[in-house]
């Protein structure tokens, strides 16, 4: 029985209205069944972003078996991004750097990642465009990236791609939708940007396969946020439509105060997990770097 059933099941037997300490209950079995879900995928996926102390907090709030990505921003550039995944290696079953195209500043920057990457014995990358508007160098885009990756020596086996159920805020979804079709045969696997609404996603999965995609999917969860950074967040990555739903959400389940956690999302996605068509590998939790409260939430032992 879910936590919503055994509230009803109380609720009908009392006769009474739910009690704050009810909804904690429920709120608590709630995350428990979230929890089980999450468990549930063989590799679970955490994005965390390069800050100082990432290495003790990231060991001290997530499992070793765990696969980590580690986010490139503009301010920070793609070494930072190599350099925290090279530190956070050998914790962690699996750590993948992004790596932003409009971020490398020559061929030879590129030779110079790789050969890094291969010393460290880090094999997997995930390449994106890179919110540095200006490139620094010869990619322009992903896309130039994944072809200029195809025609040198090294030793990454396996890559993602981000994809966008939403939509991007500069890019049309005409041309996401060509260029993530162009980018497949270079990629193994493509995340989800961020989004509340999993109908949103769940149709743009089978969308893309009803246009020839076969990548698998991971599907991308936001974790535990407070609402300010939430929306300082969405807003500059473009995801505003789905906070609106996320916002009218809340407030139909009577969730407003308790805010955003993943559980709801992981519940609507739970039952088309093992639909073969969907091609659903997985997903990939934006953490925000907020470990406390997902450890919190999901514990060491559950995931
Ligand atoms: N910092 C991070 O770790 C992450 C960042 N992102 C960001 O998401 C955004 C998109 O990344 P990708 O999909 O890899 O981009 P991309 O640069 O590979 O572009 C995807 C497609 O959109 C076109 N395009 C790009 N910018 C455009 C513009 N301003 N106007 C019209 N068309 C445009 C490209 O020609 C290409 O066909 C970037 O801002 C990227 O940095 C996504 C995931 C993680
Ligand atoms: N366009 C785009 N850019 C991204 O960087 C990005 C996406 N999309 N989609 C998913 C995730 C979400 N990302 C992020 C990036 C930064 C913070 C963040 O918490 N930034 C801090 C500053 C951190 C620092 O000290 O560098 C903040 O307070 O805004 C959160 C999520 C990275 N990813």
């Amino acid at each position: 029985m879910d936590s919503k059933t055994l509230a009803i099941s109380i609720q009908s037997l009392t006769f009474q209205p739910l009690t704050s300490k009810m909804k904690e209950v429920m709120a608590m079995m709630d995350r428990q069944l979230s929890v089980a879900q999450f468990g549930e995928m063989s590799e679970p996926r955490f994005e965390l972003i390069p800050t100082d102390r990432i290495v003790e907090r990231a060991t001290a709030a997530l499992p070793p078996h765990a696969t980590l990505t580690i986010t490139c921003s503009p301010k920070k550039g793609v070494d930072a991004t190599i350099e925290t995944a090279i530190a956070l290696a050998p914790h962690f079953a699996r750590v993948v750097p992004h790596i932003a195209a409009r971020m490398i500043r020559s061929g030879g920057h590129l030779d110079a990642m790789l050969e890094e990457l291969q010393a460290n014995d880090l094999d997997e990358i995930f390449v994106i465009g890179g919110d540095q508007r200006q490139p620094l160098g010869p990619y322009h885009h992903g896309f130039d990236l994944l072809q200029s990756l195809a025609t040198r020596e090294h030793e990454i086996c396996r890559i993602g791609i981000p994809a966008y159920p939403e939509g991007h805020p500069d890019i049309g979804s005409d041309i996401l939708a060509k260029d993530v079709l162009a980018k497949a045969p270079y990629a193994h696997y493509a995340v989800t940007q961020m989004c509340f609404d999993p109908d949103q996603v769940l149709a743009w999965v089978r969308s893309q396969r009803e246009a020839g995609l076969q990548l698998p999917f991971y599907l991308g969860i936001p974790g535990p946020v407070k609402p300010d950074k939430l929306i300082r967040i969405a807003t500059r990555i473009g995801v505003t439509d789905s906070i609106r739903f996320l916002r009218k959400n809340l407030k139909l389940t009577g969730k407003m105060l308790r805010g955003y956690d993943a559980s709801d999302l992981l519940s609507t996605y739970a039952p088309h997990l093992n639909e073969s068509d969907n091609g659903i590998a997985g997903f990939h939790m934006y953490t925000f770097n907020e470990l406390d409260t997902l450890k919190k939430i999901f514990g060491r032992i559950a995931i």
